[in-house]
């Protein structure tokens, strides 16, 4: 990817973790409501992207936009879902397709299929011995408002690639720490993704060729519900990481 690529969000975990392995591989535009904290690769645009006109802008002879600014609280109200997850991705998604942007990495959640994980099937399918898979071709399932907002940002996604044939893979992410998993927490270490296992899974979204996907976002866990065969053979995510070796 030559052209410059529009990171959202970039004042976030997800930006971080993704700027702190890459910032030397793209040329990147940032954009972000918050003003950087510290000193960021590229331009940075500081905008709210439900502002078409700010986001527009931003988006002038950009090749590939990685989305990830939005509200990422599973509690998050309604008001606060609809204006910047599902407002806020419409219109970066519609920026992207009237600047002719190729492809576009949007940053979904496990909570668009969260009610998966019902009490008869929990707690044995964050375990290594179960056998319960998602891949990616199940119909979302949101346990939350949030987990609906990304829902909706999937089909918004699927929309602007059939109408107006814009590359879009929706990522599924798990569940970003730094270092080692959650501790004392099953679930999480089932969907742990690790920083360098992110920003590996982002480059992929940028460098491979895709029409419409969907992948789940984690590591290489032997405790897992989510499969990563999608994400392997549409982008080549080849994951280093696995929770089951930071276990104690
Ligand atoms: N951190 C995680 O484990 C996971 C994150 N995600 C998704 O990844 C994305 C990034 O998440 P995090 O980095 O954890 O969140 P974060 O809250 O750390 O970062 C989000 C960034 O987006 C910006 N932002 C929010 N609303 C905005 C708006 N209207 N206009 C411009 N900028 C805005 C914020 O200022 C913030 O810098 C979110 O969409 C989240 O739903 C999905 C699954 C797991
Ligand atoms: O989508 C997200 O998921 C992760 C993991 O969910 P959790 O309910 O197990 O915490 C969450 O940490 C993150 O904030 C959220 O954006």
């Amino acid at each position: 990817m030559d052209a410059p690529v529009l990171l959202t969000g970039s004042e976030g975990r997800v930006g971080r973790a993704i700027l702190d392995r890459l910032a030397a591989e793209y040329d990147w535009r940032l954009l972000d409501r918050e003003p950087p904290a510290e000193e960021r690769p590229g331009e940075f645009v500081i905008a709210d992207i439900t502002d078409y006109d700010e986001v527009r802008e931003a988006m002038e002879g950009v090749g590939a936009v990685i989305h990830l600014a939005g509200d990422p609280r599973p509690e998050a109200p309604w008001d606060s879902v609809l204006r910047n997850n599902i407002d806020g991705t419409h219109t970066v998604m519609e920026a992207a397709v009237d600047a002719g942007v190729e492809k576009f990495a949007f940053a979904s959640s496990n909570h668009a299929v969260g009610a998966y994980e019902t009490e008869a099937r929990t707690p044995e399918i964050y375990r290594p011995d179960d056998e319960f898979l998602l891949d990616g071709t199940e119909l979302p399932r949101p346990g939350n408002r949030y987990g609906v907002s990304k829902a909706t940002g999937e089909t918004l996604g699927r929309f602007f690639h059939d109408e107006h044939d814009l590359s879009v893979v929706c990522v599924r992410v798990g569940n970003l720490t730094e270092g080692h998993p959650p501790e004392d927490y099953e679930r999480g270490q089932a969907m742990w993704l690790s920083h360098r296992d992110c920003a590996h899974l982002f480059e992929c979204c940028l460098e491979a060729e895709y029409d419409y996907e969907i992948v789940y976002g984690i590591s290489d866990n032997d405790r897992k519900y989510y499969s990563i065969e999608r994400a392997r053979e549409a982008l080549g995510y080849d994951p280093q990481d696995n929770s089951a070796e930071h276990d104690d």
